[in-house]
């Protein structure tokens, strides 16, 4: 997979070279390349923003800087791409896009700043390519590349050969539609606090059990959103007696 980040602060996106992420690009699993959308501007001030139209606070990231940046880095690579823009203004990124987005050939991913890009890019470029105006939760960032940190972060771990333990991937938060329960590990008492019998007992018919007790749990009372979501099947009788 290659992607691509056009961005006013290339310096933001350096985390991913690191770690896990590094070690992907490093064996080639993944190509990133992140790209100064002031490459592109032709003034002394490298003016990337201006005024709104309709008056209001703050400015606006200028149609044509964007569309010289996106029009190059688009035509250096001849796979089909899926341009990303992070918004809070934009549809939900969950775990399901995720995957959608790992299984695309290219990601280009364009950081906005200020109040926004015009938005004459999204439009222009919706009419030959899919374009997804996404949000990584309800609050205000100060610019994208934190959220592209964030969805690159979660589309990488599922890429085959990016993650060491594969199973963990499918078997993460949300793969069944419910939130992780509580996980422990040695010592068996740390500071007078045990780890739950039944985790030692052996039992993996009640192990699973009281995992999938305590997902129920802990979903029913974090995200009473997930249980209402969950297809009717989802729930055998156990779990409804819970
Ligand atoms: C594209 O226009 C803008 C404008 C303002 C901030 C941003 C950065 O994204 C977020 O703030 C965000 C993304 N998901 N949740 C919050 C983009």
């Amino acid at each position: 997979m290659r992607i691509d980040v056009v961005t006013i602060f290339p310096g933001y996106l350096a985390p991913l070279r690191e770690a896990l992420l590094g070690r992907a690009v490093g064996t080639g699993l993944l190509d990133i390349a992140v790209h100064d959308l002031r490459d592109w501007t032709h003034d002394v001030h490298q003016a990337v923003d201006d005024a709104p139209y309709g008056g209001g606070p703050g400015m606006v990231m200028r149609p044509h800087v964007w569309g010289e940046a996106l029009d190059d880095v688009l035509a250096a690579d001849p796979r089909p791409a899926r341009l990303v823009v992070p918004t809070p203004a934009g549809r939900p990124f969950t775990q399901a896009a995720a995957h959608a987005y790992a299984a695309q050939e290219r990601l280009v991913f364009a950081c906005g700043r200020y109040e926004g890009i015009d938005q004459r890019v999204v439009d222009h470029y919706a009419a030959s390519m899919p374009v997804d105006e996404i949000s990584i939760g309800d609050y205000v960032l100060v610019g994208g590349e934190v959220a592209v940190l964030v969805v690159v972060e979660a589309v990488a771990r599922l890429l085959p050969g990016v993650l060491g333990n594969p199973r963990s991937a499918a078997e993460d938060s949300f793969s069944d539609g419910l939130l992780e329960g509580p996980a422990y590990t040695r010592p068996e008492v740390w500071r007078g606090h045990a780890v739950p019998e039944v985790l030692r007992s052996g039992n993996h018919g009640a192990i699973a059990r009281w995992r999938r007790d305590r997902a129920l749990e802990r979903t029913a009372e974090r995200r009473p959103d997930l249980i209402a979501a969950l297809p009717p099947d989802a729930l055998d009788e156990a779990d409804r007696a819970l």
